[in-house]
């Protein structure tokens, strides 16, 4: 199984990009992993906020493939621990999935199309984080969850 994240808009904060550099590398010796960036919407400030996430749901909709699993990133959806993340990973590999997508949105969330084709939405907190905060956030919380699976010791509870 290959994990993908797809995600809206550059990392332009050089910590952040390092973070999840580190943290995919590590991943990538698990599982094969893959981020694609969606960009930015050119001349943001000229569309309404519908608009900007119509284009943004566009062009998440094509980078997806027929089959894949597809989770969003959102504030109000399920929470898990990292055990329980872990978990439903496993679960998901054991099934024999090709294609696991996780999507981190863009400023506004994401549109109700891109709504209607995911299969699960995941919360890392109720609170909003940005969108490159949630991508080291849930880097880190791959790069747990595989090691929860190998039984290394990472995870401490
Ligand atoms: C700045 S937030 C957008 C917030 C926007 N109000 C919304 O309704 O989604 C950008 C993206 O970061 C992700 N995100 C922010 N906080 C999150 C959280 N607590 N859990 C999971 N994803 C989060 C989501 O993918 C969101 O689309």
């Amino acid at each position: 199984m290959k994990i993908t994240l797809i995600a809206v808009g550059k990392t332009s904060t050089d910590y952040i990009e390092r973070g999840i550099a580190e943290y995919f590398k590590r991943c990538n010796r698990y599982m094969p992993m893959e981020l694609c960036v969606i960009p930015d919407v050119k001349a943001a400030k000229a569309f309404s906020e519908d608009s900007q996430k119509q284009r943004e749901g566009q062009a998440i909709l094509a980078a997806l493939q027929p089959g894949d699993v597809v989770v969003l990133l959102d504030e109000r959806g399920k929470e898990f621990t990292s055990r329980e993340f872990s978990g439903m990973i496993e679960r998901r590999m054991i099934q024999g999935l090709k294609r696991l997508v996780f999507v981190i949105g863009g400023p506004y969330g994401f549109s109700k199309e891109v709504y209607s084709r995911a299969d699960d939405k995941l919360s890392l907190s109720r609170m909003t984080f940005t969108h490159e905060m949630v991508r080291l956030f849930f880097a880190e919380q791959l790069y747990r969850a595989m090691t929860i699976m190998r039984g290394e010791p990472y995870h401490h509870d």
